[in-house]
């Protein structure tokens, strides 16, 4: 079966002569979240505009479970689904309607029994009557989901599904997009929030000036790039690392009080515990002791930071 998604080599210079996208390569494969974080004007809106067919590219290639959106665009299109930043249009009409439009734009035959259940997967089963106007933020943002999924797509596009929603319909959003997996949907969202990336994603696409410069499994992706440190505070200042443990490359903080072992989150477990023996051997007294991690935020920024540099 080809994958759900295939990106080669994928440009886009725009009329103006600005190059969005320089050659992006991308494979998604079927039932994956995958989310695509990358800071302000980094590509990811012309990457999914191209996709969806909103926006042509200047060169590369894109197919959708193996149509080419360029050869076979009618197929490509009716097996994706996108959800919008924002709600442009139909506010005067019923919210049963607008989804049922939908539906109907992509030539699918009736089928109220699909559309009720979608409704109320959603909460909006209650509303379906209510003009998309009388709605509340979050209730909007709903009906761009529910009309996205209205001709039963394989792939669905989120950008940015969660920014500027409160926290309780944030967590309703995640939760919604983890039970579209299990449906077999593969879901792919743009996003500022690294939290979002961090608990939804399986994988993890870091795109900027037009270029993907990482794509990982997110839990590879912390474990590969994040870092642990474990802070010793200590019962009596040290003037420097004694020699016998200088090999763990230790390092003093806070005038000598605090020693600082760096160490990757993935391995080295077994390092912290000759570390402490060694420390006990030496004499060296410890009061307290702290963990940090960093978080997929140290990561990106990191990432993103040393690509300009
Ligand atoms: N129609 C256009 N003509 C010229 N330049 C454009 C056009 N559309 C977008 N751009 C430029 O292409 C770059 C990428 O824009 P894009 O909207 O894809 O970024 P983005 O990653 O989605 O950013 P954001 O996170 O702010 O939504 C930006 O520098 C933008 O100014």
């Amino acid at each position: 079966m080809p994958p759900i998604l295939q990106i080669s080599g994928l440009a886009k210079t725009y009329s103006s002569g600005f190059q969005a996208l320089k050659g992006v390569d991308l494979t998604i494969e079927t039932g994956e979240i995958f989310a695509l974080l990358g800071p302000n004007g980094a590509g990811k809106t012309t990457l999914i505009s191209i996709v969806c067919g909103l926006v042509n590219p200047t060169g590369g290639k894109v197919a959708v479970a193996g149509h080419d959106i360029a050869t076979d665009y009618r197929a490509a299109r009716s097996l994706i689904g996108l959800v919008p930043q924002e709600l442009a249009t139909e506010r005067f009409e019923s919210v049963w309607a607008t989804v049922s439009f939908s539906r109907g734009l992509f030539g699918k035959p009736k089928n109220n029994a699909y559309l009720e259940k979608l409704l109320r997967d959603l909460s909006l089963w209650e509303k379906r009557d209510e003009r998309i106007m009388a709605l509340s933020g979050g209730m909007k943002r709903r009906v761009l989901i529910a009309k996205a999924l209205a001709h039963e797509p394989r792939l669905l596009f989120l950008d940015e599904p969660t920014a500027g929603v409160d926290v309780e319909l944030r967590r309703d959003m995640w939760r919604l997009i983890r039970e579209l997996r299990e449906t077999g949907v593969t879901v792919i969202l743009t996003t500022h929030y690294i939290e979002e990336a961090e608990e939804m994603a399986d994988r993890i696409g870091v795109i900027t000036h037009g270029e993907l410069i990482l794509v990982e499994e997110k839990a590879a992706l912390m474990s590969k790039l994040g870092r642990k440190e474990l802070i010793l505070q200590l019962c009596e200042p040290l003037p420097r690392v004694p020699e016998a443990l200088l090999r763990h490359g230790l390092e003093l903080r806070d005038g000598g009080n605090e020693l600082v072992y760096v160490y990757d989150s993935a391995r080295e477990r077994a390092d912290v515990a000759v570390l402490l023996t060694e420390l006990a051997v030496a004499g060296v007294g410890i009061k307290d002791l702290r963990t940090t991690q960093s978080s997929l935020e140290d990561i990106f920024v990191t990432l993103v930071n040393g690509e300009r540099a």
